[in-house]
């Protein structure tokens, strides 16, 4: 999959902050006092244990959870200025779940993406189709095109939605978990994938991963939540600490740097699952 060949157009210049934010269910607040700021060209993941904040945060970004406190600003704009059209043009999130309509097909679902761009009375968009083609061969759901949605497998879905959110060609992306539910090559297709929009087509990236290897190779900063507080943000050399993560998640965890890869790897250490296992004899 490469994302070389994607139609050419020019999004305008934009990043996306909140300021401050305070997010709340009711009157129980999970998030407080974060700060975040989306640029083009960068990805930024969101990581921390369950229940942290991540997916709200990210939500509220999309201006799918009001903030009880705080801004979110696109550009320099307010985001919440923005009609639904204008901001779906330049933000689309890939939520954890989606639900899937019955009967319909890849093609259709990749297309729905198209629809801030088009006219309610006749199509105006003119590069639609080739977007859409784009999308699908990037994600690799192309030869399950006419396939309906609901038959495929939890990650063809997944990559199907995010084909979706690809059509959509925003200058932003939000990615919730995206590599759940995938095979090892996808997940680091996927990752590829993101990265290679960052860079080659500066598209500001946020993305929650619980995978703190992944986070490490893909990102360029990581922002670590815990109890709904940013508690560190910056580079992954800088954040992914032993002491941060051990603290966090409340397990010992052992940070290394790979000698062959040069990436940062971390082991989180359990009673059973990373002893030193007796070298198996040779037959
Ligand atoms: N719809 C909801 N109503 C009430 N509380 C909610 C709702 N959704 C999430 N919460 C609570 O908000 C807090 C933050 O949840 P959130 O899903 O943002 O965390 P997360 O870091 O993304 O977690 P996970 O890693 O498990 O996906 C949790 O305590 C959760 O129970």
């Amino acid at each position: 999959m490469t994302t070389e060949s994607v139609p050419a157009t020019t999004p305008p210049r934009a990043t996306l902050c909140g300021a401050n934010l305070e997010l709340c269910y009711d009157d129980r607040c999970v998030v407080r006092g974060a700060t975040l700021d989306l640029q083009r060209g960068r990805v930024l993941a969101l990581v921390g244990p369950n229940g942290s904040g991540k997916s709200t945060l990210l939500r509220s970004l999309a201006r799918l959870h009001p903030a009880s406190g705080g801004t979110v600003t696109l550009g320099d704009e307010d985001a919440f200025a923005l009609t639904p059209k204008e901001f779906a043009r330049r933000v689309t999130l890939l939520s954890q779940s989606r639900s899937t309509p019955g009967g319909v097909s890849v093609r259709e679902v990749v297309a729905y993406g198209r629809h801030p761009y088009r006219g309610r009375w006749r199509n105006t968009d003119t590069e639609g189709d080739d977007v859409v083609t784009w999308a699908m061969s990037t994600t690799g759901v192309d030869a399950m095109a006419g396939r309906p949605v609901d038959e495929l497998s939890g990650g063809e879905r997944q990559r199907v939605w995010l084909a979706s959110c690809l059509a959509q060609r925003t200058d932003v992306l939000l990615l919730d978990e995206p590599t759940t539910y995938l095979d090892l090559r996808y997940q680091v297709e996927i990752l590829d994938i993101v990265r290679d929009l960052a860079d080659a087509h500066d598209v500001a990236v946020g993305v929650v991963l619980h995978d703190l290897d992944q986070a490490a190779a893909v990102a360029d900063d990581v922002a670590l939540l815990a109890s709904g507080r940013i508690v560190a943000h910056g580079a992954p050399g800088d954040v992914f600490t032993a002491d941060a993560l051990s603290t966090c998640y409340g397990i010992q965890v052992e940070v290394e740097v790979d000698h062959v890869s040069g990436r940062l790897r971390t082991r989180p250490v359990g009673r059973h699952t990373h002893r030193a296992r007796p070298a198996l004899a040779t037959v």
